[in-house]
Order: structure tokens, then sequence, then C-alpha cells
């Protein structure tokens, strides 16, 4: 696992970040705690039956396993989710003292299980997609029994987020557009289908659809522009 680390160091999804930033992490590196790797879309009990049997479905299809980080074949890699966004640059380390000690990432902020964004995402690089699994708790109900908006696009956001991320680098959201075609609701499971629409420059557009998971109810479509950033900049 260490090794794993050890190579993410200096690079965002595999690209490379400042000579600046870098020394600030290598410096923080002694606070290394191996609780801070946990990875909070693997499985617990508050996934259903059917969140668990699509994890199972792309799971198996994936380029490495993921206990044992041995190499297998298939198109799709399951991307860990960290509760700190800087730790999706150091592979999972917490680096103290770097920005906010108490900042969480939004979606990994409530510690209940099944409460809020229950997700796991995969990657197919050579395709430029990503999918996620959702399963919206209890405490993000907007409509009667149904998710709020805004979840819906916390999620959005967040997906589309991590492919930019993956294909261009450190990217900020620029513009993001939702229609919402029909209300979902708590409890479910829905996928996020995201795909590269477009590279121009610094822009990345990528395209959004939540569905049903036999695909065919489509409740919210969307497009997104990202800007890719030098990840020092965030740092004033
Ligand atoms: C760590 C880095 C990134 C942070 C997120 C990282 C997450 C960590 C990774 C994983 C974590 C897991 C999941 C989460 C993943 C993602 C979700 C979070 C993402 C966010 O939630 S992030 C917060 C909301 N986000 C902002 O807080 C941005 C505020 N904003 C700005 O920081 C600037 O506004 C900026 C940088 C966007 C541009 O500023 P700038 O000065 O660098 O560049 P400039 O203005 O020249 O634009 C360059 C070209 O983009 C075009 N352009 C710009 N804006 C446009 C718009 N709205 N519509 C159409 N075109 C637009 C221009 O027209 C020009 O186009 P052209 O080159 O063709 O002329």
């Amino acid at each position: 696992m260490l090794a794993h680390i050890a190579r993410r160091i200096g690079h965002f999804h595999g690209h490379q970040i400042s000579s600046a930033i870098l020394r600030r992490m290598r410096a923080s590196l002694k606070t290394i705690n191996p609780i801070s790797l946990q990875d909070f879309s693997q499985p617990n009990p508050s996934w259903s039956p059917e969140m668990r049997k699509f994890y199972d479905h792309y799971n198996a299809q994936c380029d490495t396993d993921t206990e044992t980080y041995e190499n297998k074949t298939g198109p799709w890699r399951k991307l860990p989710s960290y509760n700190r966004s800087i730790k999706h640059a150091t592979g999972g380390i917490y680096i103290s003292k770097l920005i906010q000690a108490k900042a969480r990432l939004f979606t990994r902020s409530v510690n209940e299980q099944g409460a809020t964004f229950e997700y796991v995402a995969f990657f197919n690089k050579e395709e430029k997609i990503c999918i996620c699994l959702f399963q919206p708790g209890h405490l993000l109900e907007g409509a009667p029994g149904h998710v709020h908006g805004g979840a819906i696009a916390t999620m959005i956001d967040t997906v589309t987020g991590t492919l930019a991320g993956y294909l261009s680098g450190p990217s900020v959201t620029a513009n993001l557009n939702i229609n919402y075609r029909s209300p979902v609701p708590l409890g479910s499971v829905v996928i996020i289908h995201c795909a590269l629409d477009r590279i121009e420059g610094r822009k990345t557009f990528i395209t959004c659809k939540v569905t049903s998971t036999d695909e065919s109810k489509v409740y919210t479509e969307a497009t997104v522009l990202f800007v890719s950033i030098k990840l020092g900049s965030l740092f004033g």
C-alpha cells in the first residue's frame, strides 16, 4: 500500500503537480496515518441488494483487484473515494495543516452509513467514461420522499469532476447545466453516466445522464464545463 502511495505523490490522477505543493506534501509525509486511507466507496451494510448487485457487476470487470491491488483484465477501474479532496491528489494520504484540518469533502461529511451519499464510481480510460452507482439516503430529501435537486447536482458535479480530473488534471467546475426530467425516489439506486464530449485547451466538456439501473428511465441530464487550473492557485 505504501508503495502505491509513493507512486501517487507528484501526480494528480496521473498529471504532474507543481513543485511548491510537492515540497509541502513531502514535508508532511511523516503524518501518514493508515486510518486516513479509508476508501468510503467500499460496500457497507446500508447498501441495498440492488446496489451490491451492480457493484459486483462492475467490480468483476475491473483491471485491478480492489483488495489485493493485483492486476486483472477488464475495462473498468474502481475509483477510491476519500473524505478530503486533497487526498485524491496524494492517493489517500492525510496532509495535516496544509488546508483546514476540519475540512471534509461535502459528499463524505456525514458518518452515518446510508444516511446521505452512498456511491461508488468506476472509470473506463479507453472510452473516457465514468459511471457511478448512487444510493441517496433519507437525509437528502427535497420533494416529499424524493431526492433534493441540489443533492443530485452535487453528485453530477462530483462524478463529472472526477472524470475531468482523470482526463485533464486538476480542474474546477465553471458551468453546470441540469435538466431534471423525473424525481428520484429516496433510497432507490440510480446510475450516473458521464462521458467526455470534448477538450478545448483548458476546457473539458462532459455530458451526464442519471438513469434507473435498467436504464429505461432517465431522471436527469446535464452538461458540465470544467476549466483546468494549477493546483497551487487554490492556496493563494
Ligand atoms: C483539486 C483541484 C480541483 C478541486 C476539485 C478537486 C477535487 C478533488 C478530486 C476528487 C474529489 C472527488 C470528487 C470531487 C470532484 C469534483 C467536484 C468539485 C468541483 C467543484 O465544485 S469546484 C467549485 C466550484 N467552482 C468554482 O469555484 C470555480 C470558480 N471559478 C474560477 O475559479 C474561474 O472562473 C475559472 C478557473 C473557472 C476560470 O478562470 P481563469 O481566470 O482561470 O480562466 P478564464 O476566465 O480565462 O477562462 C478560461 C476559459 O474558460 C472559459 N470559461 C470560464 N468560465 C466559463 C463559464 N462559466 N462558462 C463558459 N466558459 C467559461 C473562458 O471563456 C475561457 O475560454 P477561452 O480560453 O476559450 O477563451
